[in-house]
């Protein structure tokens, strides 16, 4: 059995008359320790999926199967402990909390967390252990982004959920933070989900997942996924 397993999956909104259906009956799976890929254009229902993978959101109807558990069945409590011990996140713009130190960001995601990662070691492995002191404003973006992974990867997650997470940063740093992406599930065995719509990201993940107009179109294993490195866009 596949650590997830997405089946038959829809997410309707009703805007006035309207019916605005964000996935339709999508099915796939994630394997435990893999770094997956979901691409497709802007519009396609990628954030949609992600937000119901991390249990920011239920769907309509269909199974989210995370480690054998359905998660579309979990009561608004089930789904703020699995938030709080399960999963992290990681978003496009950051979202740091601007009045706290880069060292209190990451200890305030850690205090509720039982099996968290300590929140200083965890801000050296990113490469940022002479910025704890700092506040948001004072980093760059890639720093502020080296933050929020470690802020995620210091809650131990078994899931670590990536929104657009290069979308705000230049070339170089956008590398940067994908390296430290696709260490966490080739050292660590984290499961990495990155949502983008730059298909060379792509070459980097063990599985892409092709998300257009609300369906799944493929689902394509890489034997060799590149080195980061490897990759140009
Ligand atoms: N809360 C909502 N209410 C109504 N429609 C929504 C809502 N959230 C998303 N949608 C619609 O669902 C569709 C899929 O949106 P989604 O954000 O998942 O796409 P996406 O692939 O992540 O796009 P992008 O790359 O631009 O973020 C879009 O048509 C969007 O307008």
């Amino acid at each position: 059995m596949a650590y997830i397993e997405i089946r038959n999956e829809f997410k309707r909104y009703q805007m006035g008359e309207t019916e605005i259906i964000a996935n339709n009956d999508l099915s796939f799976d994630v394997e435990r320790g893999q770094l997956t890929v979901i691409l497709g254009p802007s519009g396609a229902g990628k954030s949609t999926v992600l937000n119901i993978l991390g249990g920011m959101d239920s769907p309509t109807s269909g199974q989210v199967l995370v480690d054998g558990t359905d998660i579309a069945q979990f009561s608004e409590k089930q789904l703020t402990a699995y938030r709080r011990t399960d999963v992290g996140f990681v978003f496009q713009f950051y979202n740091l909390i601007p009045n706290l130190t880069t060292l209190e960001n990451v200890e305030m995601a850690t205090a509720l967390t039982p099996d968290a990662l300590d929140p200083a070691e965890t801000l050296k492995a990113v490469g940022l252990e002479k910025r704890i002191d700092n506040f948001p404003a004072q980093l760059s973006g890639g720093e502020q982004q080296r933050v929020a992974i470690a802020r995620a990867l210091a809650k131990n997650p078994k899931l670590l959920l990536c929104d657009e997470p290069t979308g705000a940063l230049d070339y170089q740093t956008g590398k940067s933070i994908l390296r430290l992406l696709q260490e966490a599930s080739q050292n660590h065995n984290t499961t990495v989900i990155v949502i983008t719509h730059n298909a060379e990201i792509a070459k980097m993940a063990d599985r892409v997942i092709h998300i257009n107009d609300a369906k799944v179109r493929t689902v394509e294993d890489n034997d060799n996924p590149l080195p980061v490195e490897k990759i140009e866009w």
